[in-house]
């Protein structure tokens, strides 16, 4: 089956109305998914992109009753993540020597995938370009880390279509191809949150690449996005929502998140929801229950919101595993310019509220006075957590945050396993401090003055302000702009 996008463009990809779980069960795929490949017929044929591994035998079928295999001049590969790579190895052993296009980095990833290393690579990088007939030219840009360090966009001159891989995706599936053909509130709702769950942490370089993609002044007609629609009514609309939603994006949104055992803190999250809205009723305020509510759904909330209530009781002097699993996902993706505090009641010593605290302050969140309460909450006690909402709306309405994060010397603690933290007490302490270490954003390397870089040449003690602005990231490739002050200082 193929679908008729453009001129000599045509889809040639796979739905998948079924699958629930993407990247292991990390995103629940609530609105199924495709695998958008394009077969591009001008003097040259070129397939771009395949599906996901597990359609192969059926991509390749298909294919080949659209087009005689052999006569496919080029592949290009914008990303070797198995869903869009993943039927490479079926089709390369039907046309075995055909060149693939594809970034430097993605050589390592796809051969990583595939072990076949013979395969007839042509690695490509941002500005290159490949005639393909009839006055038009496919260019690539590199886009690293957006998602992996493999990935890349092609843009084919002349009929003015990009394709973005997935970037501008969205797990979506419907048998309409167009974005104008489908479900605006759905499409919407699937496009934010897949880039709060996927993008968020990559943010400051989806910010720089739109920019430097919109340098280019090149016209688009269509974004050919690997995942769901392609955007031909009014495209530059997604690409206007990623620059809005990558700017440390929020709404006037509350959200409370937690666990409970015996229905305890639960008690405490309605009371304290219940004083916000009394002193502010025009915020958004929502409530989830992490054991039974998507988790998905519950980060794409904290993305929208302003700021977050996370509750848990103390079981065993920690707090519940779900909502420490949460607040670890919550640190990988570097959410920015929001507000956060603990809740949660106890039995005896306590402890789960503590602990939240810490973690958020840790995932880079501006922090809140806490509320533990005692065993069950009583009248008072359910008062008091009305007043505690009364607080946080008040202090989270009149006093937003001054200045984003972004702008400032505020380090983010780092709590990975490579590097050895040290606690910083004070935004002041860690204003002193930063020139200690340096931490990528991107893939969390760390630059370490006391080391220096050798492979950079960049000799010890040399502090961030001396390092060359040519300084690549020895983790992803990516430049000193995605770099932040870090209280850590050593690399092991
Ligand atoms: C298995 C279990 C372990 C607990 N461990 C602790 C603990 O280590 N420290 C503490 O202060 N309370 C502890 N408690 C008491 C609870 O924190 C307390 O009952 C609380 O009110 C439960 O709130 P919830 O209904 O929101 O879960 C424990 C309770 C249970 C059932």
């Amino acid at each position: 089956m193929t679908i008729h996008v453009k001129n000599n463009i045509h889809w040639v990809g796979q739905r998948d109305w079924e699958v629930r779980d993407f990247h292991g069960t990390e995103y629940k795929t609530l609105k199924g998914t495709s695998y958008n490949s394009y077969l591009i017929r001008e003097g040259k044929n070129v397939l771009i992109d395949t599906v996901d591994h597990k359609f192969s035998r059926e991509f390749v079928q298909n294919l080949a009753a659209v087009i005689d295999l052999a006569s496919i001049d080029y592949v290009v590969i914008n990303h070797a993540e198995e869903d869009h790579a993943g039927a490479l190895s079926e089709l390369m052993a039907r046309i075995p020597g055909t060149p693939i296009y594809c970034t430097h980095n993605a050589i390592d990833s796809i051969t990583g995938h595939h072990h076949h290393p013979e395969w007839n690579f042509h690695p490509v990088k941002t500005g290159d370009s490949l005639d393909i007939g009839n006055g038009k030219q496919l260019v690539f840009i590199e886009t690293p880390m957006l998602h992996w360090p493999d990935s890349m966009m092609t843009y084919m001159t002349g009929d003015a279509v990009l394709f973005s891989n997935d970037a501008f995706g969205q797990h979506y599936c419907d048998e309409h191809l167009f974005n104008d053909e489908v479900d605006q509130t759905e499409l919407m709702e699937q496009c934010q949150r897949y880039y709060a769950n996927i993008l968020t942490p990559f943010s400051p370089l989806v910010t720089a690449k739109i920019k430097e993609v919109l340098g280019f002044n090149l016209p688009v007609s269509m974004v050919a996005t690997s995942h769901g629609v392609v955007w031909r009514d009014d495209p530059t609309q997604i690409i206007l929502k990623y620059l809005e939603w990558a700017d440390q994006y929020q709404e006037d949104r509350i959200t409370l998140f937690y666990d409970s055992m015996s229905n305890n803190t639960r008690m405490m999250a309605d009371a304290i929801a219940q004083g916000i809205h009394e002193v502010d009723p025009s915020v958004a305020v929502k409530i989830y229950n992490v054991s039974r509510h998507d988790k998905n759904e519950i980060l794409t909330q904290v993305f929208r919101s302003k700021g977050i209530l996370v509750g848990s009781s103390t079981m065993n002097n920690v707090m519940m595993p779900k909502v420490a699993g949460m607040l670890e996902e919550i640190t990988g993706l570097r959410f920015r310019n929001k507000r956060a505090a603990a809740f949660g009641s106890y039995g005896w010593t306590g402890g789960a509220v503590d602990r939240i605290q810490t973690r958020l302050m840790d995932a880079g969140f501006d922090i809140s006075f806490p509320l533990k309460t005692k065993w069950r909450p009583d009248g008072s006690a359910l008062a008091e957590c009305r007043e505690h909402g009364r607080q946080i709306a008040r202090q989270w309405a009149l006093q937003p945050l001054a200045v984003p994060r972004s702008n400032t010397t505020h380090a983010t603690a780092v709590t990975t396993a490579t590097v050895i933290a040290t606690p910083i007490a004070t935004n002041d302490a860690i204003a002193m401090n930063n020139d200690r270490g340096m931490l990528c954003t991107v893939c969390q390397w760390i630059y370490d003055p006391a080391l220096g870089e050798p492979d950079q040449l960049v000799a010890p003690e040399t502090p961030w302000a001396a390092v060359p602005e040519s300084f690549l990231c020895p983790g992803c490739g990516i430049g000193k702009e995605v770099f932040e002050p870090c209280t850590v200082g050593n690399r092991k």
